[in-house]
């Protein structure tokens, strides 16, 4: 077996996905043509040449304006099945994948158009490759409290499909204290939480999610490193985070794969999982990331083992769903 169909075959879990994210330029152009939308490229190769990022508004820019092709129900269907297709093809047993509804509400589209596109979607995937995941919804926090409140509302009806919220786009200067009233709602309601924090905002952040908006992990996280006690509290608690290794490097918070702090936060005992964030603007589903990651930080397969591990250990299924995937780890790493 090459390193390759190693990483693509072993099974794992995706926790830090945004649909979004995983539009690729082909099908970018092709939603345009569909929906009669100019883009401001004359090719797909125009498209990715534009994808170099200094940091995360300079991506963010090019993300609100990519989605602006998705319109119809039909639209978010295709979207969400080339991701799960693509997911199946790299033995992901399970995602929990991200959508933005107001970068889209916003643009007049209905939560209903959205989510049925999504959710179709997924449930084709369970049924064709036996692809099991969820939804979170994520409020966009350079928007207000108050927008974010309204889109919680628009959710309600969907409740039983969309197990939890979290919290993406521009970190810096929005805080996740900026949200206490809306997750405080949320999680009156049941929905679980997460939120992107410290990916480049500062460990202050990471606190403010676990202590103001009660999260069961964090995305990103990565800038725990610089607070001791933080890193002592991740450690106890096995706060999962949901680190991306690609992104990081195509939005500058590392200068090279080779500096990436994953593997000294594995070593240290924190619950790091690997994901692939926006595969389709960083280079990378989640099979890449796990391999790029092992040449730079030369990785051990017990480190890739334990990584793959803690992603199924730290997903939203039940105690049992769990043990049921990472038996099939186990029996996949013994052959
Ligand atoms: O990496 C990210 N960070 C914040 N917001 C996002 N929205 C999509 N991807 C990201
Ligand atoms: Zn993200």
């Amino acid at each position: 077996m090459t390193k390759n169909q190693f990483f693509c075959q072993i099974p794992k879990a995706e926790l830090h996905i945004h649909i979004e994210g995983s539009l690729e330029p082909e099908m970018m152009f092709a939603l345009g043509d569909r929906n009669n939308i100019q883009l401001p490229y004359k090719s797909v190769e125009e498209i990715r040449a534009a994808y170099n990022f200094q940091n995360l508004q300079s991506f963010l820019d090019l993300y609100y304006a990519g989605m602006s092709v998705l319109q119809t129900e039909q639209d978010f269907y295709d979207l969400t099945w080339a991701y799960m297709q693509k997911a199946s093809a790299q033995n992901v047993r399970h995602a929990e994948i991200f959508f933005d509804p107001q970068g889209h509400t916003s643009r007049g589209i209905s939560f209903e158009t959205i989510h049925r596109g999504i959710y179709r979607a997924l449930q084709e995937a369970k049924q064709e490759f036996g692809i099991s995941s969820y939804l979170i919804l994520c409020f966009l926090r350079h928007l207000s409290a108050e927008s974010a409140m309204e889109a919680l509302e628009q959710a309600l009806p969907y409740k039983d499909t969309i197990p939890a919220v979290g919290l993406d786009s521009s970190e810096v200067g929005n805080p996740p204290s900026k949200f206490q009233k809306v997750f405080d709602k949320a999680r009156e309601k049941g929905f679980r939480t997460v939120a992107h924090a410290g990916e480049e905002g500062p460990p202050e952040y990471i606190w403010e999610a676990i202590n103001l908006l009660g999260v069961s992990r964090i995305d990103h996280g990565v800038r725990c490193i610089d607070d001791p006690k933080l890193l002592e509290y991740l450690i106890e608690k096995q706060i999962p985070l949901t680190v991306c290794p690609l992104s990081n490097i195509k939005l500058c918070v590392f200068d090279s794969m080779a500096k990436h702090n994953i593997k000294q936060l594995l070593d240290m005992g924190l619950c790091v999982t690997v994901n692939s964030d926006d595969p389709s603007y960083f280079g990378g589903y989640v099979a890449e990331n796990l391999q790029e990651i092992e040449s730079a930080l030369n990785l051990s397969r017990q480190d890739i083992y334990k990584l793959v591990k803690n992603s199924f250990q730290a997903t939203f299924l039940s105690v049992e769903e769990k043990q049921t995937r990472i038996a099939e780890l186990d029996e996949f790493m013994m052959k």
